[in-house]
């Protein structure tokens, strides 16, 4: 199975309104509340995909039972660790009429070294069923700066390759775990060297430790680099939807290649551009479409360059 850890998960709530307001009051048509956080979104979207799963994340607080209630009966399998802390909550507002999201994230409550080494500890113990392990998400305050690193380095020990979806400082941190692939998106790209030039950005990552980057950019796409070249996926068409959790479908891409061995990158690119795609139609964070990944995936343009 792919074991994905959220570090700092959330109950995201979605909120589908007609038009956003800035500073007015607005109605929302529907509203959605579920397990979220970028790990918990991988499992979903493979578990959807017919691969085995194992979401492993820290709980607290109602949010939190109501965590773990939802997980219940969508039936991806789970290992949670009890904490003090209430589950932080995100909120998107997905509106109809722009086709815009916006997101509100909590930080999240800080774990303490008792609950952290507990996280470690259902890792340590399960990550020698897995054939990839995927670190995904922001840490929350108070978290080790390199947790993401931490428990990279289980996987290590076991000979299982892994992948890292965070930002900033954790996402430098966690190089020191050495990564098979990070997957960071433009802005995350340009916190790393401070411009936009995201060749240079990615040779960084792969420098500082990551194997391979697979970097998103959006409707435009996405690159792959790493030592036996660079490529560029381009989708057929810009789609309107919800992004969010887009990313998430991609690193659920990339753990599904990489428990496959070594990857064909172009083949990869390919699938993880479709999936990004099938996300934005997919009404909430880890869902896809399936219909539409089938039809995209022979429609994406992939290039080597450079
Ligand atoms: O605050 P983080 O951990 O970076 O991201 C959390 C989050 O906003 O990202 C997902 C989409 O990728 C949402 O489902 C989720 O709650």
């Amino acid at each position: 199975m792919i074991l994905t850890v959220t570090p700092n998960p959330a109950l995201d709530v979605t909120y589908r309104v007609p038009r956003l307001v800035p500073g007015g009051v607005v109605k929302a048509d529907r509203v959605y509340r579920r397990a979220g956080g970028k790990g918990v979104n991988v499992a979903r979207v493979l578990h959807s995909l017919g691969v085995p799963t194992l979401a492993v994340l820290p709980v607290g607080g109602s949010d939190g039972r109501a965590v773990v209630e939802e997980l219940d009966s969508s039936g991806l399998a789970y290992q949670t660790v009890e904490v003090a802390g209430p589950t932080r909550r995100t909120v998107t507002v997905v509106s109809t009429a722009d086709s815009t999201e916006t997101l509100v994230s909590e930080p999240g409550e800080p774990p303490s070294d008792v609950e952290w080494a507990a996280l470690l500890d259902v890792v340590r113990g399960r990550i020698g069923e897995a054939s990839v392990l995927v670190s995904s998400g922001s840490l929350p305050p108070g978290a080790p700066v390199d947790a993401h690193a931490q428990l990279l380095a289980l996987a290590a020990e076991h000979g299982v390759p892994s992948v890292l979806d965070t930002s900033g400082e954790p996402l430098l941190a966690g190089l020191a775990g050495r990564p098979a692939v990070v997957k960071p998106n433009a802005d995350e790209l340009r916190q790393v060297i401070g411009s936009d030039e995201p060749l240079r950005a990615m040779e960084m990552l792969r420098d500082a430790g990551a194997g391979a980057v697979v970097a998103s950019f959006g409707a435009r796409g996405m690159m792959a680099r790493c030592a036996d070249g660079t490529w560029l996926a381009t989708p057929s068409r810009s789609l309107t939807g919800n992004a969010t959790g887009a990313g998430d479908a991609a690193v659920a891409g990339i753990a599904e290649a990489l428990a496959g061995g070594t990857p064909d990158w172009p083949g990869l690119l390919r699938r993880v551009v479709a999936l990004s795609a099938s996300a934005v139609l997919g009404p909430l964070a880890g869902d896809i479409d399936h219909a539409y990944l089938e039809a995209e995936l022979p429609a994406v343009t992939v290039e080597e360059i450079g």
